[in-house]
């Protein structure tokens, strides 16, 4: 009896004298990330202290050199909110998100910022591109395709009229719960709000298990979750942050049809973000309608072995062109042969706006 207890109290002991190390390490990490911030407020006054390409570079470092038992993803989150808490330290990264507060967007923001971020719920996506153009903050987080349901055409519409730039995307594994407050049952369950977009994404679940129920389409699923917290009656679907922001408990988790349902949401801002090793590219095309103009458009693609990931038509609203074209493809404008890419697109398009090149999302 006494052999474990005292394998046990040497094992504890062992993971005191560990966390005296890892405090010890943590705030000289951060020390150096304060110096880093000294040199670069030095060297040019109103510097952006946050560097996505850095960031993304010591989240793949780490994911490589892992060897467990934690997996590499769960290493990674415990270095983003390390990396997170050094940068709050100079200077917290405040962002602006499609709100309310709960919404997949929000936890799409903390998972690409860490928790030492502010975020601030906007009530409109065109809202989120206003905010971070007006200074109000550094950057915003939108959300621009659902594997299920396709793309998110105000977010590509918002592109057209601003000069932000993408500085980052990151995709976000959406599960869907069904909701209800403490006291609610199962079979009193007459009436289910939710976003359309979350209905569509769990339709078959619902025709399955609650055919007679109405379904209510609501602004967001935060909002959803809000309103069944007095209702005894309602239910919601809404996501993990949501059910935690308003105490529900979960009727049924993970009833999203398709088990691969993610989300992917684009980092929104001012800045030209360098090269990290692993990058994507999204660009708005303008065509003028003319015999094989889409066939042209493609071609340097095609020559030039460039791995395009998304190709969106859009109805150009201007008047002056026919077609515009949202196109992403893996590499970084500052890539010779992407360079190369974009000259020749360049004189064959009526115009070619760059939104940005930035790293592919790690997490
Ligand atoms: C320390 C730096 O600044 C910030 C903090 C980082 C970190 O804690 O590792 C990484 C990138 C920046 O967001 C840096 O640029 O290296």
């Amino acid at each position: 009896m006494t052999e474990p207890t005292l394998s046990l109290e040497a094992l504890r002991q062992r993971i005191d004298a560990l966390d005296n190390d890892i405090l010890r390490l943590i705030s000289e990490r951060a020390a150096c990330a304060q110096q880093v911030a000294e040199i670069k407020a030095e060297h040019e006054p109103g510097a952006v202290f946050y560097r996505p390409e850095r960031e993304a570079q010591v989240l793949r470092r780490i994911m490589e050199l892992n060897q467990g038992p934690l997996d590499s993803e769960e290493m990674a989150r415990l270095f983003r909110e390390i990396m997170s808490a050094c940068l709050a330290l100079e200077q917290p990264v405040k962002v602006a998100y499609l709100g309310p507060e709960g919404t997949f967007t929000q936890q799409a923001a903390l998972k690409h910022f860490g928790e030492s971020a502010i975020s601030l719920p906007m009530a409109a996506i065109d809202e989120v591109f206003r905010e971070v153009e007006a200074g109000a903050v550094n950057y915003g987080v939108v959300p621009v395709e659902n594997s299920t349901e396709g793309v998110i055409n105000h977010t590509l519409d918002s592109f057209m009229d601003s000069g932000l730039r993408i500085c980052g995307e990151v995709v976000l594994r959406i599960h869907h719960h069904l909701l209800v407050a403490e006291t609610t049952r199962r079979d009193k369950v007459s009436r289910i709000y939710s976003h359309p977009q979350s209905f569509a994404q769990c339709r078959k679940w619902l025709d399955a298990h609650f055919p007679q129920a109405e379904r209510v389409p609501v602004s967001s699923n935060a909002e959803a979750a809000r309103l069944v917290k007095t209702e005894w009656h309602s239910a919601a679907i809404a996501g993990d942050m949501a059910a935690k922001l308003y105490g529900l408990a979960k009727l049924a988790e993970k009833i999203e049809d398709r088990p691969d349902n993610s989300t992917r949401f684009l980092i929104i801002g001012n800045q030209d973000v360098p090269i990290s090793g692993e990058d994507k590219t999204s660009l708005v095309v303008a065509m003028r309608n003319q015999p094989g103009a889409l066939h042209g458009l493609l071609e340097p693609f095609h020559r030039h072995q460039i791995d395009m990931t998304r190709l969106e038509t859009r109805p150009s609203r201007t008047g002056v062109w026919n077609y515009v074209f949202f196109i992403d493809f893996k590499g970084h404008r500052e890539e010779p042969r992407v360079a190369a890419m974009l000259e020749e697109v360049q004189l064959r398009a009526a115009e070619v706006k760059v939104l940005g090149s930035y790293p592919v999302g790690v997490l």
